[in-house]
């Protein structure tokens, strides 16, 4: 767990510089990096951009399907004026393992591909020099790490990923690096939570900082004008006239906290946060109070050149994209997305569902590479998987806690919910989860074909459902889709006589669609058959109103393992991978700017 994940900031007490850019990359294959004293830095290798996954820039396949330990290296300035400082360094995610040398001291190591983490290097640098870094990244999968999976050595020795995932395993620093100089003694973290009442919204605050430290709190409005104030490490600031952060119409307030040593002010903390509540009640989901119909995606952060880095210009397009839809909300399928994507959906009043890497806990996944039919959850690797879990969302909510968008927290993506020994690592995690989000937000899971109503033994812990079903795809596809449907009502059917009353959301169902493959009648891959699919779904959405969302998979085409029922990667896409329409997104828009944008 980390210390503290507070999202850089620039300030008269906090500096902040990015270590973007071209770094020196080499494959370690032999493991002899530390042999060859590759932790002191090094200048040769191969010129690799951060933040980017390295996969995609090669043109050889052992160099993009490599998979073990390689590194990275540059040459960073310390400035004398950072003395007395805490300098850090703060990376936005290494996938999915990493440890980070300072002029050739280990400094830590940190495990989650999806999450930040921060190295202390304080006693490490030299202030006023050139200094150097090194990170040893490994990116091979284990069934007891987040997502799960397996790495095999083949017979010439090359090591291959064999990912219980349907995502492509791409790896590096694919997130932002920043040098950071704070107070030693500063604002490790802040956490808010909100009451609305007629005219006034109340914003419970809570400052975690040095001891003997006293806060001064303001809220800021969008004209800059202060609208309360209050002294204190926690307490709450009183707003008159609220304006809410509504879904598509956000109002964003600056949150500031001065750091009080006597009457010096040592350190100081802004972000923007939204005057919001999230409840469920019965089966709905309310926001303000006020009932929301999800309309929207399972995406992926995946692109064309850089794989599954942060690129803000994709996310730039897809946030137009889900605005021209009609969409209000997403789930970050199936890993903790950059921080700068959750800024974005605050500014746009997009709802998010931010899900932990927990992905392909299911014996399924694995048999479809010729697993065990054991449960997934009573293998030995349970125990060290389970530590990893708790500990990645500890730090997605202790990361992503304070943005108005976060609707939910997704806990799993399809696990294993219908063995006995699902239920004792399910019971743990949720009670060792329920405390963690200052403002209690809904907890959840997606639940996979197999976890129907009758056979899954976990519905008792999610506070709403998140069903993946692939009738008319996986099963029942193509002149079958009318018994596809016949399947889907009756269980639904099963849902709606049981006594389970809260909501549930599609978050997943689709189908692979070839852009520019049409066919008249429908085909499966065609466009039209994409549409026919939805209209299928839609039609069943629209006959039960204990359903209260609609997120088809997926918003864009996007890459996966090689394999003979993927056609360079996953095209269930209602947007190809380069971001443009297929018939199915003219059909959906329909549908969805029909309804209010709040809805
Ligand atoms: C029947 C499981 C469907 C599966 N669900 C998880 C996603 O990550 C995959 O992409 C999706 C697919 O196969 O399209």
């Amino acid at each position: 767990m980390e210390k503290g994940l507070l999202y850089p900031v620039i300030n008269q007490y906090r500096a902040d510089e990015k270590l973007d850019g071209l770094w020196n990359f080499k494959f370690d294959p032999a493991g002899e990096g530390e042999q060859q004293g590759w932790q002191k830095g090094f200048d040769n290798g191969i010129k690799m951009p951060v933040p980017a996954s390295f996969n995609d820039f090669f043109t050889d396949k052992d160099a993009r399907e490599y998979t073990g330990d390689f590194w990275y290296s540059r040459h960073f300035f310390v400035p004398d004026y950072f003395k007395g400082q805490e300098i850090q360094i703060r990376f936005g995610a290494a996938t999915h393992r990493a440890v980070v040398y300072v002029n050739g001291q280990e400094i830590r190591s940190h495990e989650g591909g999806f999450l930040p983490f921060t190295a202390d290097v304080t006693d490490a640098v030299k202030f006023g020099q050139e200094n150097v870094v090194a990170v040893k990244v490994n990116n091979e999968l284990h069934r007891d790490a987040l997502p799960a999976g397996d790495t095999e050595t083949l017979k010439n020795g090359k090591k291959m990923a064999k990912p219980f995932f349907d995502f492509y395993n791409y790896s590096g620093l694919n997130r932002s690096v920043h040098l950071l100089a704070v107070p030693k003694k500063g604002i490790y973290d802040y956490s808010t939570s909100y009451d609305l009442g007629e005219s006034k919204a109340t914003v419970h605050y809570s400052v975690r900082a040095d001891s003997g430290s006293n806060v001064k709190a303001s809220l800021i409005d969008e004209n800059g004008q202060v609208v309360a104030t209050n002294e204190g490490k926690s307490g709450d600031l009183i707003v008159t006239q609220p304006k809410l952060w509504n879904v598509r119409d956000a109002y964003l307030y600056t949150i500031q906290f001065k750091l009080l040593d006597q009457d010096r002010v040592i350190d100081e903390y802004q972000d923007q946060i939204g005057l919001r509540t999230v409840e469920i009640k019965g089966h709905e989901i309310l926001v303000n109070h006020k009932s929301v119909y999800l309309r929207g995606f399972g995406r992926h952060e995946d692109s064309i050149y850089a794989g599954r880095a942060f690129d803000l210009n994709v996310e730039r397009r897809d946030m137009n994209l889900m605005k021209w839809i009609g969409a209000n909300s997403f789930r970050s399928s199936h890993y903790p997305y950059d921080e700068q994507v959750y800024r974005f959906a605050d500014r746009e009043g997009i709802l998010v569902i931010d899900e932990v890497p927990a992905v392909g806990f299911k014996m399924a996944a694995a048999s479809f590479l010729g697993g065990l039919d054991q449960s997934f959850f009573d293998g030995d690797w349970t125990k060290e998987l389970y530590k990893k879990h708790l500990d990645q969302i500890n730090d997605m909510i202790q990361r992503d806690k304070n943005h108005p968008s976060v609707l939910a927290w997704s806990l799993f993506n399809e696990p294993d919910t219908s063995t006995n020994s699902a239920v004792p690592y399910f019971e743990k995690l949720f009670a060792a989860t329920a405390n963690l989000d200052p403002e209690k937000r809904p907890r959840t899971f997606t639940l996979n074909e197999d976890d129907t109503y009758e056979k899954s033994k976990c519905l008792k812990f999610p506070d709403f459902y998140l069903l993946n079903r692939y009738p008319g795809w996986y099963h029942k596809w193509g002149y079958e889709i009318s018994d596809g449907e016949a399947g889907l009502r009756a269980e639904l059917d099963e849902w709606q006589k049981s006594d389970i009353d809260k909501p549930i959301v599609f978050s997943e169902y689709g189908a692979d669609t070839e852009p520019g493959l049409h066919k008249l009648p429908s085909i499966m891959w065609s466009e039209e058959y994409q549409i026919e699919l939805l209209e299928m779904f839609n039609r069943v959405f629209d006959s039960y109103d204990f359903i209260r969302g609609e997120q088809p998979w997926n918003l864009a085409d996007f890459q996966t393992v090689e394999g003979n029922m993927r056609v360079n990667g996953n095209k269930k896409g209602i947007f190809t991978r380069d971001r443009q329409p297929k018939a199915a997104a003219f059909y959906l828009r329909k549908r969805w700017t029909k309804l209010p944008l709040d809805y």
